[in-house]
C-alpha cells in the first residue's frame, strides 16, 4: 500500500515569501509516516522545488498540458512541470473544468502527459450541488471516474481525489457517510477495472478540510488522504492535517 498523501492546493495563492512555510512545514514533519506534497502555482515552482530539498515535502503542478510542446499560449507541460522539480501534478481540479472547460477526455490526456513525464497524476472529480441534490452524485463520480482515469494507471502513478464541488471554499464539508458511500464505490470501481492496482491506489478527499474536521474525515473508509485548499497555504494550518493522517 502506498503512504497516505496529505496534498495541499494553493490555486492563485502565494508569493516568494511563502517559501518560508516549506521550510517550517519540512521543519514540523521530519521524518513523516505520510507523504506531504504542496502544489504552488506554477510561477513558484522552481524555488519551492529547491526550498523542499533534503525536506520531507514534495512539490507539484497545478495542471499541465496534453501536449509535450508547441503552440500553446500560457500553457506549462508535464515534462516542463518535472524539470522545475515537480513530482506530481493535479489534472481535472473542478476549478480546470468550469473556468476552462475542461472535460473527461482533457483530463484522462493530461493524465496520460504527466505520466509520460514521470509524475503521478492526481486525478480530481466531483459532483456539483445540483447534481447531489437531485440524486446524481454516485453516477456522475462514476462517469467522471471511468472517463478521466486513463488505461494503465497504477497505484504508483495515479491518485484520485474526489473533491465536491459544493464543498471547496464553502466551508461546507461532506459529511463521513457521504464521503464514505462515495470513497466505497470509487474503491469497488477501480479495483473492478485495475484489481490490486485499483485496490491499493490512494483515494483523496478534499472540500474544506481544516485541522478541526481532518481526524473525522481520515477515519472514513477508502480515504488516504486529503487534497486541502485554503488550510495548506499556512504550515501552521497544515501541519495539525499531516499529524491527523499520521495518526488515522
Ligand atoms: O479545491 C480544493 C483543493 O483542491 C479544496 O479547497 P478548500 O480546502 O479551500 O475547500
Amino acid at each position: 500500500m502506498p503512504r497516505k498523501l496529505a496534498a495541499g492546493n494553493w490555486k492563485m495563492n502565494g508569493t516568494l515569501e511563502g517559501l518560508s512555510e516549506i521550510a517550517e512545514l519540512g521543519g514540523l514533519h521530519r521524518a513523516p509516516s505520510v507523504d506531504i506534497l504542496i502544489c504552488p502555482p506554477a510561477t513558484l515552482l522552481s524555488p519551492m522545488a529547491r526550498a523542499a530539498q533534503g525536506t520531507s515535502v514534495w512539490i507539484g503542478g497545478q495542471d499541465c498540458h496534453a501536449a509535450a510542446s508547441g503552440a500553446h499560449t500560457g500553457d506549462v507541460s508535464a515534462g516542463m512541470l518535472s524539470a522545475a522539480g515537480a513530482a506530481y501534478v493535479i489534472v481535472g481540479h473542478s476549478e480546470r473544468r468550469t473556468d476552462h472547460g475542461e472535460d473527461d477526455g482533457n483530463v484522462r490526456a493530461k493524465a496520460e502527459a504527466a505520466w509520460r513525464a514521470g509524475l503521478v497524476a492526481i486525478v480530481c472529480l466531483g459532483e456539483t450541488l445540483e447534481e447531489r441534490e437531485s440524486g446524481r452524485a454516485l453516477d456522475v463520480v462514476a462517469r467522471q471516474l471511468a472517463g478521466s482515469v486513463p488505461d494503465g494507471a497504477t497505484a504508483a502513478n495515479t491518485v484520485v481525489a474526489y473533491e465536491p464541488v459544493w464543498a471547496i471554499g464553502t466551508g461546507k464539508v461532506a459529511g463521513p457517510t457521504e464521503i464514505g458511500e462515495v470513497h466505497a464505490a470509487m474503491r469497488a470501481a477501480l479495483t473492478q477495472r485495475f484489481g490490486d492496482e485499483g485496490a491499493q491506489m490512494r483515494l483523496l478527499y478534499g472540500g474544506s478540510v481544516k485541522a478541526s474536521n481532518a481526524a473525522e474525515i481520515f477515519a472514513v473508509p477508502h480515504v488516504d488522504g486529503a487534497l486541502v485548499g485554503g488550510a495548506s497555504l499556512k504550515a501552521s494550518d497544515f501541519s495539525p492535517i499531516v499529524t491527523a493522517l499520521e495518526q488515522a
